[in-house]
């Protein structure tokens, strides 16, 4: 089975966000588990920027249905630590931008980027079997494959799977954005390309591609519900028979707590733990104390991650007497909060607005606490990589957080606290519950400590899972012929 993934992030090369690391990550465990799988991406700026390694193996090629006739041509690089190749896509005009989604037309890019995608794969892997497409940007392929190459002796056989990593990021644009893809006019219409008046590149991807997963089973359930749906609910129950959900996993070797040379001190008992957390102290000007648990959130900063909660209890918890470091960027409401808030309580509060990898492992590993109350989280990465750092995540249990924190009880092997009410009350109950444990039971939060570490989020399983819905695809299409 030949396997082409294709993400517009992908780790080490371009990073956004978690899909950039499901990106770099799972072709490589796919690949060990023996499945011929390669990676394509945009030839990004920051890509140019960085990597002057990579070579090139064609130049000319044009898009097969798009309207913009532009040449775009191909490079090769791998992903670190392994053999599997990464193909990036490369039109200079269109990928110019230092922020990855900061281009004028986003359209434009994601649709040229899919339709080059296919003209790529036809010529270069021409025995591919199956697209495994990851979010809006990529969403067309599966559109292009089953309206515009449906005929063609190579592409009319290849088989889709979409994952949805983020529901909320849709692809919606105005009508003319359709018009420029080359796709057939007669599908724009209610029941396929069109949405309330507009295009929408994700449910056309939803629609046209053999199977769609998600990144959690309890995602697949709630994005078929008017809650969680964001208006494309129905689209998605009428699909729910090739509707899956596929817990992310971590990379185990690049984030391993005893070889990660970006933390302090690899972590191998609780003494060390505390060792990063003096050191994280130090490091961002806090006061140094073992005895103050220090609370971190990593993320971007958007209403999706909770922080409207955060902003009305933040200083009901400061007065449990924790620390909070924040590593985000994002919405200005929020960066001024938090930048605000580090300014009254400087020796509690450190405001890290900027993206900086080395800094996030470091939190990682010196934080006692992990924040993710989600207003939605299809998986969530943080508090994986939390625990596997020993640091216990305090979650709303949603989507993926759900499936992968287990509430802490004396008796049980829990790894973390949560609240399901999505209420700034009960998120300063979990907030307080954790403080207590921390500080008046030594012996639980140790135990605390060695269940998270415990957790097993390696990609072992998610690997397995993924080749066999690969399967499922593959099998489906064999269906269709008898
Ligand atoms: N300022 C900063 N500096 C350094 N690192 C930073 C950073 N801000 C964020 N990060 C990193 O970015 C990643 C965020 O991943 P998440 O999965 O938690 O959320 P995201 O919403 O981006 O992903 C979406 O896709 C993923 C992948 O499927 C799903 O898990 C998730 O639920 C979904 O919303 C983490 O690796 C985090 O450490």
């Amino acid at each position: 089975m030949k396997i082409a993934y294709v993400s517009f992030e992908v780790v080490p090369f371009a990073k956004v966000g978690g899909l950039a690391d499901v990106a770099g990550a799972l072709p490589k465990y796919l690949k060990k588990r023996k499945n011929n799988v390669f990676v394509v991406m945009p030839f990004h700026k920051v890509i140019r920027d960085n990597f002057n390694n990579l070579k090139l193996i064609s130049e000319d090629f044009v898009p097969l249905s798009h309207e913009l006739k532009q040449p775009f041509s191909v490079y090769e690089g791998k992903l670190p630590e392994s053999d599997v190749v990464v193909y990036f896509i490369k039109n200079n005009e269109l990928f110019n931008t230092k922020d990855i989604y900061g281009g004028r037309d986003l359209a434009l890019q994601s649709s040229y980027f899919c339709d080059s995608v296919l003209k790529f794969i036809k010529e270069i892997h021409p025995d591919t079997d199956l697209i495994n497409v990851n979010d809006w940007q990529t969403s067309l392929i599966p559109a292009y494959l089953k309206n515009n190459y449906f005929l063609d002796d190579i592409l009319g056989n290849i088989k889709t799977v979409l994952t949805i990593h983020n529901l909320g990021y849709q692809g919606i644009f105005t009508r003319d954005k359709f018009d420029l893809t080359g796709l057939p006019d007669f599908i724009f219409n209610p029941e396929y390309a069109e949405f309330y008046g507009y295009t929408n590149y994700l449910k056309l991807g939803i629609i046209y591609s053999d199977i769609v997963n998600t990144v959690s089973k309890t995602y697949a359930e709630e994005i078929q519900t008017a809650e969680f749906g964001y208006q494309l609910d129905g689209v998605l129950r009428s699909k729910k028979d090739f509707l899956y959900g596929i817990i992310n996993g971590i990379d185990y070797e690049e984030y391993n707590p005893l070889t990660d040379k970006r933390i302090f001190k690899p972590i191998k008992n609780y003494n060390d733990k505390i060792e990063n957390k003096l050191k994280l102290q130090e490091k961002l000007g806090l006061k140094i104390s073992k005895d103050v648990p220090v609370t971190s959130l990593i993320s971007r900063l958007y209403d999706q991650k909770g922080l409207d909660l955060i902003q009305e209890i933040i200083e009901y918890s400061l007065a449990l007497d924790f620390q909070f470091v924040i590593l985000g960027t994002g919405d200005k409401k929020y960066e001024d909060f938090f930048n605000e808030l580090s300014k009254r309580y400087p020796k509690q509060v450190s405001s890290n607005l900027f993206f900086d990898l080395d800094l996030a492992q470091k939190i990682y590993a010196g934080s006692d606490m992990f924040l993710m109350p989600s207003l939605y989280e299809p998986c969530g990465l943080g508090q994986m990589y939390s625990m596997r750092y020993g640091t216990v995540p305090i979650v709303r249990y949603t989507g993926g957080l759900a499936d992968t924190v287990i509430e802490f009880y004396e008796e049980g092997n829990g790894n973390g606290f949560g609240f399901y009410d999505y209420t700034s009350k009960d998120l300063l109950n979990a907030i307080t519950k954790a403080v207590f444990y921390y500080k008046k039971r030594n012996k639980e939060w140790k135990k605390l400590f060695d269940n998270c570490m415990k957790s097993n989020f390696s990609y072992e399983t998610t690997a397995l899972n993924y080749e066999h819905l690969y399967k499922v695809a593959l099998e489906l299409s064999r269906g269709g012929e008898d």
